[in-house]
């Protein structure tokens, strides 16, 4: 059995002392830090497993692909899927300072106003809801696009602009949507977050052609102030305890133990797999699985790991009419969204689009991938949830992950309807000058469409759920609406966590307005 409780001066090779120890520097994490240490009275320190983003594949946006599978990417892979046929997914999460901020396409979208009122009243706090998040979106944001002062920032650290310039075929594909239905709109993080359907120039982390990662917008400005420090390599394998509060973070850093001691408080920001995984770790989650793992229970969470969420991605490929006409491949500037069948109250369906074939190694394997092709990347909210549990005790062990994707046949029907609406688009007027002969799988039954599918979909990189908010009647809730975890006190977790639902775009931003809320919790 494992034991949790802190004693001064066991194990550990080294301690230091802080006043807050917040643990990872992802999209979340820098923001806490960064904001915390502009008090220089507060000693911060910022701890992260992955190492440092001085690559040009982190500043240069276009070459963000080159860090999935590298050392940049934790590069967890899930269970096999029922309904993926039995496939494992590469399941990316971003490893070093800025996570998944360094490594992401650079897509700011914020999530629709009725994500955050939903999540306002699944925390029972008001201060959740749209209103009060535009307020920590306009302190973040420096809009570099046409005014809008209700909305959006005009002197925070983020540097957010439209995408620029504008490739032809993004336009084709604007006029294209908007042929099929869609109305469109200067942002998506303006008018439309607050519509149920659009289509709109994306909206993006760039700002002189370099990328503004979270880290680079928060932390790094405060480099050289003494109050605040930063350690990579530090991989955090529990929360230690003394009687229900958190009172320091147990690590291995250059294959040492050491022992990070908070004197106010411990934030976890490790992302949705790592946070629940640590979580575990301290004891923290459901106790028949910490029981059965071989871990004492500290608290009976059984939130913890479960409502794993995500949007599920396949790309639509067709063949293109002249490869000199494409854009780079890295490249997505305009965004769709559309909503379903009402069962959800945001918008289920984002598209973005590329110019290559974005399949599965496995569907490339049954269907070919043309050499010359665009493709549209969709990205749908599903019925079922996930989950992260531990394969054993070991901190170092990889946790098994199930996403679940497409267990549910009333997802894959939904799933071949957006598929001919991407189809819509593609055959449309303005699409035509891209267009080559065929799509590819060519000619699709909807039968056909649900097994090309299942064949290729893969994540979309939005995982969250895993340590949901809620009210104190809510048994699955991880933490309140002051992301405090329940029957701790010192800890709290800011990340994707504890979304309760993903949001209807990318998760980058939603996690930073947590992060965002929670410097300004632990200040209050
Ligand atoms: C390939 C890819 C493309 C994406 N594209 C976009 C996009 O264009 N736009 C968008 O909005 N979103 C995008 N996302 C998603 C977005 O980046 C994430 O949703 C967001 O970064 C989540 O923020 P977070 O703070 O919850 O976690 P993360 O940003 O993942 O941060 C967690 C941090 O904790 C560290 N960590 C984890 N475990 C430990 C441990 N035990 N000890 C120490 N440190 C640890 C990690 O290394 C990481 O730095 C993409 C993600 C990926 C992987």
């Amino acid at each position: 059995m494992m034991t949790h409780q802190y004693s001064p001066g066991t194990a550990a090779d080294e301690e230091e002392t802080y006043d807050v120890v917040v643990c990872g520097a992802g999209s979340a994490g820098s923001t806490v830090a960064g904001l915390l240490a502009a008090d220089e009275n507060l000693r911060v320190l910022l701890l992260e497993a992955g190492g440092d983003d001085a690559d040009d594949r982190v500043s240069d946006p276009d070459r963000w692909f080159e860090n999935i599978a590298s050392e940049r990417d934790w590069g967890w892979l899930t269970e096999p899927g029922t309904g993926l046929g039995n496939r494992r997914l590469l399941y990316s999460m971003g490893k070093g300072l800025g996570g998944g901020s360094s490594i992401n396409a650079g897509v700011w979208s914020r999530g629709h106003r009725r994500d955050w009122d939903d999540l306002a009243a699944v925390s029972g706090d008001p201060r959740w809801d749209y209103r009060s998040v535009l307020g920590s979106y306009r302190e973040l944001e420096t809009w570099r696009g046409a005014p809008d002062l209700e909305r959006r920032g005009t002197a925070g650290p983020m540097h957010i602009q439209p995408a620029q310039p504008l490739h032809p075929f993004f336009s084709a594909m604007l006029d294209g949507a908007e042929a099929a239905g869609l109305d469109r709109y200067d942002s998506p993080n303006g008018e439309l977050a607050e519509q149920g359907s659009g289509c709109a120039v994306r909206d993006e982390i760039i700002s002189d052609g370099v990328r503004c990662s979270a880290y680079r917008a928060l932390v790094a400005p405060r480099s050289e102030q003494r109050n605040l420090t930063v350690r990579t390599r530090t991989l955090i394998t529990r929360v230690l305890f003394d009687g229900d509060r958190a009172v320091a973070v147990e690590a291995i850093s250059d294959g040492r133990p050491v022992v990070f001691r908070a004197a106010h408080e411990v934030v976890l920001s490790l992302g949705a797999v790592q946070t629940p995984k640590v979580l575990m770790q301290s004891g923290l989650g459901p106790a028949r699985h910490l029981d059965q793992v071989g871990i004492d229970v500290r608290q009976d969470l059984p939130g913890v790991g479960s409502g794993l969420d995500d949007h599920l991605q396949f790309g639509c490929v067709w063949e293109a009419a002249d490869a000199r006409q494409l854009p780079p491949p890295s490249r997505a500037q305009a965004v769709c969204f559309w909503e379903g069948d009402g069962r959800e109250r945001s918008p289920q369906f984002v598209m973005y689009s590329g110019g290559a074939p974005f399949m599965s190694p496995e569907a490339q394997a049954r269907y070919g991938a043309p050499q010359s092709a665009f493709s549209f990347l969709l990205g749908m909210r599903l019925r079922t949830r996930g989950s992260v549990r531990l394969a054993d005790a070991g901190p170092a062990t990889a946790p098994v992950i199930e996403t679940c994707f497409l267990d549910d046949p009333a997802d894959l029907r939904d799933a071949v309807g957006a598929y001919r609406f991407a189809e819509e688009v593609a055959h449309s007027e303005a699409m035509r000058p891209y267009l080559g002969s065929r799509s590819v799988p060519a000619g699709l039954s909807d039968a056909e469409v649900a097994a090309y599918i299942r064949t290729a979909a893969v994540t979309f990189w939005h995982q969250c759920g895993t340590a949901r908010i809620g009210t104190d009647t809510d048994v699955n809730a991880v933490v309140d609406s002051e992301l405090r975890v329940r029957g701790c006190d010192g800890l709290r977790v800011a990340d994707a966590s504890v979304l309760p639902r993903v949001t209807s775009g990318n998760t980058m931003a939603p996690a930073m307005v947590i992060g965002h809320r929670a410097a300004g919790l632990v200040r209050a």
